[in-house]
């Protein structure tokens, strides 16, 4: 592996994903590139398919590319998804304290390392709390806590908030934006919600379908924090889902 340059935490480079063979073959990446700089806030958007799950699968190391190179140096890259999954028979502390018993973190500074993370997502004082006394909100507050928990350098979330009503979202985008802001890790964040996208992103990267491709890389370049239903948020999220529309009737799905 190649070590990469300073200017990026993640280069993504040509990759193609090729699932199956003959009448099983299934393209779902096609020479995908694009990179990510430290501490940048990567969006990837695209209608169901296209790819999104299959190139954080390979970023995280749990699948190879066909083709192409994922470089992330030496950096640890860490996951969360969009179900909270978090284990039922272990307390909230327990949930966000099993990253750090796989690392082999001793346990006293587990403990005091799980208050920190659950006082990072609210829940201070929550820690002996099981998964099914939580609400959807706080269970994947708890799935956030977990994911720092990882200490990675590159986080991947996978539609980590698409499971939650409006409001709940809303207050998970502002303690996601402040952690960010906090810990300095670099985010690829996957979604198919055009304005969460462009609420969050600095960057919206727009995959298009079977095979997925890079269709456009979007600079957002609005101020933060953003407020999801502003004018300028909304009117990039319409010209980005007009661009998404336009790719989605170029390949018929
Ligand atoms: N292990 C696999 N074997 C065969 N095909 C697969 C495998 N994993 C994914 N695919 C196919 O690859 C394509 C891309 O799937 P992927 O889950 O990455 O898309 P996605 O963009 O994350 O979709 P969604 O938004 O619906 O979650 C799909 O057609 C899917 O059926």
């Amino acid at each position: 592996m190649t070590a990469v340059i300073d200017a990026s935490a993640v280069r993504i480079d040509g990759v193609s994903r090729i699932f199956g063979s003959g009448s099983h073959r299934v393209h779902a990446l096609d020479n995908v590139s694009f990179d990510a700089r430290p501490g940048e806030f990567v969006c990837l958007l695209g209608a169901s398919g296209c790819g999104k799950s299959t190139l954080l699968g390979i970023l995280a190391g749990i699948d190879n590319p066909t083709s192409g190179t994922v470089d992330v140096g030496d950096r640890q890259v860490g996951l969360m998804f969009q179900d909270s999954a978090l284990l039922p028979w272990l307390t909230a502390g327990g949930n966000v304290a099993l990253p750090m018993k796989i690392r082999g973190v001793p346990r006293a500074d587990r403990k005091a390392r799980v208050e920190q993370l659950l006082a990072l997502v609210r829940l201070a004082g929550l820690a002996d709390k099981r998964p099914h006394e939580l609400s959807g909100g706080m269970r994947q507050r708890v799935s956030l806590a977990r994911a720092f928990a990882q200490e990675a350098d590159v986080l991947c979330m996978d539609e980590p908030f698409g499971a939650l009503d409006a409001m709940t979202r809303d207050l998970l985008h502002d303690e996601l934006e402040r952690i960010w802001r906090e810990t300095g890790v670099t985010i690829l964040f996957v979604t198919h919600d055009v304005r969460e996208a462009v609420r969050l992103g600095d960057r919206v990267v727009l995959l298009s379908s079977r095979p997925g491709r890079v269709a456009e890389i979007f600079d957002v370049g609005l101020p933060r924090p953003r407020r999801i239903d502003s004018p300028d948020v909304a009117a990039l999220a319409v010209a980005i889902t007009d661009r998404l529309r336009e790719e989605v009737v170029r390949h018929g799905h």
